[in-house]
């Protein structure tokens, strides 16, 4: 059985349950649930603290898991990002109190307050800044108000936090994140091809839809090469004479202006539909 991890709470929970959910996976149905056995799948979920995910993995407790980029690299442990998921999107910014001037090297002496010190502190030594480092276990943004550092690091998604504790960004981003799945390094758990399979269907069905159109045989090749598909349109000729049918998948976000560019190639019946799982 393939022992994988998923974040129990917090900004990836949810959408990793989901992910699964969609993949063909059981999730638990109580978020007080820790582990969960999906038979038909061989596939058993342990329901841990994000930040710890990178460590079971690591040390080969578990095959696989779901976490975020940052806490694998802050944790240092031997584990390899297999397959980024494409949410829980984030920056690691630096940030200090508006209006400071700060810059990365003006670190030098400086007290840095963070919940990842790996993750900062591998990026200050690499840029030869020796500062010190303030590990604290959230809530960063209040710790210069407090006292206890002159600037943070910390994850940074739509600023919000950042700007209601009165500070701003400076610095070159240090990293940007999102969710990813991890397995030990130099291992190839059995099971693991198909989990990222179903996984990367997923990621295809979100990302593009569906579109069939008609179009006058004239117009077939300039409409076809708006919508070249993913290896080829599927062309099939309509009853009505002279004019074909167009199957191609496109991408969601690029959908209505391509639909457009079809109108005026003079396709009509232009239909979008949702993919609901793929392998391609
Ligand atoms: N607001 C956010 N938007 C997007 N991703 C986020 C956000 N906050 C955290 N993350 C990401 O989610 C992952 C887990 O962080 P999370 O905040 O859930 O854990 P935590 O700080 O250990 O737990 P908690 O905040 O519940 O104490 C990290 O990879 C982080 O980058
Ligand atoms: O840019 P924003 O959209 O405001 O999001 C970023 C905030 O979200 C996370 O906090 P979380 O709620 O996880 O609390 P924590 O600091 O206790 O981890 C992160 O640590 C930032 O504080
Ligand atoms: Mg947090």
């Amino acid at each position: 059985m393939l022992r994988v991890a998923v974040p129990n709470k917090g900004a990836l929970s949810e959408a990793a349950a989901t992910m699964l959910r969609e993949s063909g996976y059981r999730q638990r149905s109580d978020t007080k649930e820790l582990v969960l056995v999906d038979e038909v799948n061989s596939v058993e979920f342990f329901y841990l603290r994000p930040r710890d995910i990178a460590t079971y993995v690591g040390e080969g407790t578990l095959d696989c898991g779901i976490t975020g980029r940052d806490m694998l690299l802050d944790s240092g442990a031997a584990a390899d990002e297999v397959l980024p998921l494409g949410f829980g999107a984030s920056r690691f910014r630096f940030a200090a109190p508006a209006g400071s001037g700060f810059t990365r090297d003006s670190l030098r002496g400086l007290r840095v307050a963070t919940s990842y010190p790996g993750l900062v502190g591998a990026h200050l030594r690499e840029a030869g800044v020796e500062a010190r480092l303030i590990r604290l276990d959230g809530a960063v943004e209040s710790a210069i108000r407090l006292g206890v550092a002159d600037a943070i690091a910390d994850v940074v998604e739509t600023g919000t936090t950042l700007r209601q504790a009165g500070l701003e960004l400076f610095g070159e981003p240090i990293l940007q994140s999102e969710a990813i799945v991890i397995k030990r390094s130099g291992t190839a758990p059995q099971g693991l091809d198909t989990l990222l399979r179903r996984l990367r269907g997923v990621l295809v069905a979100r990302t593009y839809v569906m579109m069939d159109y008609d179009v006058p045989a004239e117009a077939l090749e300039r409409a076809t090469a708006v919508t070249p598909g993913f290896e080829s349109p599927t062309v099939s000729p309509l009853a009505r004479e002279g004019w074909f049918a167009v199957r191609a998948m496109v991408k969601r976000a690029d959908a209505q202006a391509i639909m457009d560019a079809l109108w005026e190639e003079g396709a009509r019946a232009i239909l979008v539909t949702d993919i609901s799982a793929s392998r391609l």
